[in-house]
């Protein structure tokens, strides 16, 4: 488990990241959403000890971050968007084995690790290309793989869909799923929350440092008050819930007071 207890994180007088407390449960999906600017990045940044608190305290697995930063790393693997200078190896299959290399693993459970991981977002083939050839999308791919191959307590992915296709993006929540459901917690930041949500247990609501909702089943209209963009799904539901709404409404009004209902619509 990830337990943040009153966590607060300041970039000089600012503050990012506002009194947080909040936990992530071994084998959930939480989805972390909000304006930009709201925190999400500084938040996750401490989850494996990239930053410290100015208060608070974070713990993974009941141990607190800070006194052991190797096992918070360990236990909680990190990919960010446009991971362009994480890599650590000239081609693709030998940057996803270095991190299991470097857990002292025997060759075939390297092996294992790194096939399956390459898998996941279908890059099987392309083991043998060297990573300065890649596009933006298939490098993300690839820093996703390295997270994968580690196979850590928790995952955190900030923004990974941005420059992933759609099979690569299917194939990449098949795994976080299949993940999820054996036990691994899994934090995903983003702002588009098209198929995530379905897979979410929780989401969070991040806005201005502070989490603002924390909900299994958020309405589309509290989300958009927070300044995110509800999933599709629910939208249209919303939409269709409003026009019904608004058609009962218009009913109405010409029965009664006609001009005063048009400008309540407005
Ligand atoms: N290294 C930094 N130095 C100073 N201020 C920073 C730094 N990183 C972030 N901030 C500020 O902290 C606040 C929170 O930023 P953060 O990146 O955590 O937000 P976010 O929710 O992840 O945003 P986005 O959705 O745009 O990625 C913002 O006001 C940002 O300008």
């Amino acid at each position: 488990m990830i337990a943040v207890r009153n966590l607060t994180h300041r970039y000089g007088d600012a503050t990012a990241v506002d009194d947080v407390s909040l936990t992530v449960e071994d084998g959930s999906f939480v989805l972390l959403a909000g304006a930009n600017g709201s925190g999400k990045t500084t938040l996750v940044r401490h989850f494996n000890g990239l930053l410290s608190p100015d208060e608070g305290t974070v713990e993974v697995n009941g141990r607190p971050v800070a006194e052991d930063l190797v096992a918070a790393r360990t236990a909680v693997g990190m990919v960010f968007q446009d991971p362009r200078d994480g890599f650590v190896a000239s081609t693709v299959r030998a940057d996803v084995a270095f991190g299991p290399e470097n857990l002292g693993l025997d060759r075939a459970e390297i092996r294992r690790r790194v096939e399956s991981a390459l898998e996941a977002v279908r890059m099987a083939d392309r083991g043998d290309a060297r990573i300065e050839e890649l596009s933006g999308g298939e490098r993300e791919r690839v820093a996703i793989a390295g997270a994968l191959a580690m196979e850590p307590d928790h995952l955190v992915l900030d923004e990974p869909f941005t420059g992933l296709d759609w099979p690569a993006r299917t194939a990449v929540l098949d795994r976080l799923q299949h993940l999820r459901d054996s036990g691994t917690g899994v934090v995903v930041v983003t702002h588009d929350l098209r198929d995530v949500s379905a897979l979410a247990d929780r989401t969070v609501v991040m806005s201005d440092g502070r989490v603002e909702l924390d909900a299994t089943d958020p309405s589309p209209d509290r989300l958009r008050e927070l300044g995110v963009r509800p999933p599709p799904e629910t939208e249209s539901e919303s939409e269709t819930a409003r026009e019904s709404r608004t058609t009962s409404e218009s009913e109405t009004a010409t029965d009664d007071a006609p001009g005063r209902r048009a400008n309540e619509r407005r």
